[in-house]
């Protein structure tokens, strides 16, 4: 008996049909579409094998969909160290291509930044929630390099030296309030006001005295929505063919398109305001007075723009707030570490008057305690993904095809063993050893990225970090809280939350006015100085 596979009754529909004008044109069709197919399965075939390498398909899929206790970082980390520093795999339909090494980082974008500049497709976020107007996770393309233009010029290194004034007397202002804070647990919001204020006024030229000023308020909620909807899940960034849907039916829009309304507002409402003070000759510096003064120069309409100075107030506040916390767990399990930079201070400034941006040159140690936490616990442990936007090729006929996805592993990067010996040891010193001629010196700063789309505000962020730390060292002791039986609280160095910017864990310490002079006297002199100072930005 023979065994039906079907083929025979497909052959005798072709001999049925044969004959007639239609069957050969349907012949003909069904041998074109064959062929197509044929050829573009050997392209994919051809293709797959010639991709970085990385986890069979099925494995890499599966890999996605298991709920796994290791973090991704770590994760991607363990298959960087399998299949080499170029590993590719697949999220969902999206090709991923992970960057283990800084080496390798550097190779595709910083090298190659013509092709590795863009940003992920992004619905949610980007396209509903941000109108495509926010640098941050625009495309590449004309209006993000005109947005980045004016990012560079607002945040460049001569811009950034303008807000050291801001930096200087907002961190008068957070000693006295830390002098005089009771409530240990209450030392982080006068952090956060600190770090609030000094992005608002690079981006608009106006203080924040207040936590509860509306618009610290009203951003809070925007930045906690824009966390949500960021989140890896959301089945529109695998199926986009679901914004076919009516409005109201897109079920997995709708906070963003509530929340898109009330972001333009918040947006436009300030950039109006300093629009007023710039017309009236009463606006101090500003990233949003350059845009106003050169806005030809700078191509953008004025929603681009209200949407576009937005972007410190967006990316610069939880980056700059994680890293100092970072800096006090670190120096709470390192007490010696913590002197070492007392020392420095007090052996260079004296103690007479506060550490200023004029001494920053003169304590390698104290810049040095400030990047040693950035590399031994990044915020941004997987960067912020890169896109490519032509296919590229790379050894010797491997293949990266457009629209992949490029992922660096700040976090492998950080924790690379040649490049960082024993990298779990909190060492400053790795900083001390100057090599700038060298990419993969331990004092490239990876941390804030690359290429194209490296932090525009790494100046003032790393300025934030340094009249902060030193201040606070030259006025105070960092000492462990208590327990009941009056043992030391040190932070777990590992207790880590968040999954996108990380941060400690809530962890309590107290701030000790160090004993040797009558500090409370000379807080109390610069805070007023610094009082009279910011009335101007006010
Ligand atoms: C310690 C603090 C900070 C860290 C660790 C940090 C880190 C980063 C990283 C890793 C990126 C992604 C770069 C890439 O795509 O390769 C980034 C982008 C960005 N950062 Fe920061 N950042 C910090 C503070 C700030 C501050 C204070 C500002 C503003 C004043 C700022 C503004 C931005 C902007 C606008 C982008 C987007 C750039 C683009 O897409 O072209 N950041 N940052």
């Amino acid at each position: 008996m023979a065994f039906d596979t079907g083929l025979g009754s497909m052959a005798s529909i072709f001999q049925f049909r044969a004959g007639s004008t239609t069957a050969m044109l349907f012949q003909t069709f069904t041998i074109f579409a064959v062929l197509v197919g044929f050829s573009r399965f050997l392209e994919s075939a051809f293709r797959a094998r010639k991709l970085p390498p990385g986890p069979p398909r099925l494995a890499s899929l599966l890999m996605g969909m298991m709920p796994s206790s290791t973090p991704p970082w770590k994760a991607l980390g363990a298959l960087s160290r399998r299949y080499g520093p170029v590993t590719s795999l697949y999220r969902g339909s999206k090709l991923v291509v992970v960057l283990g090494t800084l080496k390798a980082a550097t190779e595709f974008l910083e090298k190659k930044g013509g092709i590795y500049s863009s940003r992920p497709r992004n619905i949610l976020v980007g396209e509903i929630l941000s109108r495509n107007l926010r640098g941050v996770i625009m495309p590449y393309g004309k209006r993000w390099r005109n947005w980045r233009t004016l990012m560079q010029a607002g945040l460049g290194i001569e811009s950034s030296n303008k807000y050291k004034t801001v930096q200087s007397f907002e961190s008068s202002i957070l000693l006295h309030d830390l002098l005089n804070e009771e409530n240990p647990k209450r030392y982080s919001a006068h952090f956060r006001r600190f770090a609030i204020s000094v992005v608002f006024c690079v981006g608009y030229g106006r203080r924040i005295k207040y936590l509860d000023d509306p618009l610290v308020v009203k951003n809070q909620n925007a930045t906690e929505c824009f966390t949500r909807l960021s989140a890896p899940g959301y089945l529109v960034e695998s199926w986009p063919i679901l914004l076919k849907l009516p409005r109201r039916l897109q079920w997995f829009a709708q906070d963003a398109y509530k929340q898109r309304e009330l972001d333009k507002e918040m947006c436009v409402d300030i950039w109006n305001e300093v629009k007023k003070n710039v017309e009236a000759g009463t606006a101090m510096p500003s990233i949003s007075k350059r845009a106003l003064e050169k806005q030809d120069e700078f191509g953008l309409d004025d929603l681009e723009l209200a949407y576009g100075v937005s972007a410190p107030f967006g990316a610069g506040v939880v980056t700059t707030l994680a890293t100092l916390d970072f800096i006090l767990v670190a120096l709470l399990n390192y007490p010696d570490i913590m002197r070492k930079v007392q020392a420095e201070i007090d052996n260079i400034v004296g103690r007479s008057r506060l550490p200023d941006f004029c001494d920053m040159d003169s304590l390698p140690y104290t810049k040095a305690v400030i990047l040693e936490t950035m590399r031994w616990r990044p915020i941004t442990p997987l960067g912020l993904a890169h896109a490519s936007i032509s296919d590229d090729e790379y050894d010797k006929g491997r293949y990266i095809p457009s629209g992949t996805t490029m992922i660096p592993n700040i976090y492998a990067m950080s924790n690379d063993e040649e490049m960082f010996p024993s990298p779990e040891q909190f060492k400053p010193e790795r900083y001390l050893e100057v090599d700038k001629a060298n990419p993969n010196s331990p004092n490239s700063t990876f941390f804030f990225g690359f290429g194209r789309r490296i932090c525009p505000g790494r100046h003032v962020a790393l300025n934030s970090l340094f009249i902060v730390l030193s201040r606070l060292l030259w006025t105070f002791d960092i000492v462990p809280s208590k327990d009941r039986q009056g043992n030391p609280i040190i932070p777990d160095v590992n207790a880590i939350e968040g999954s996108f910017a990380l941060a400690p864990k809530p962890f309590s310490y107290s701030l000790q006015p160090r004993k040797d002079i009558d500090v409370k006297t000379i807080i109390q002199t610069e805070y007023e100085k610094a009082e009279d100072e910011a009335t101007r930005w006010t």
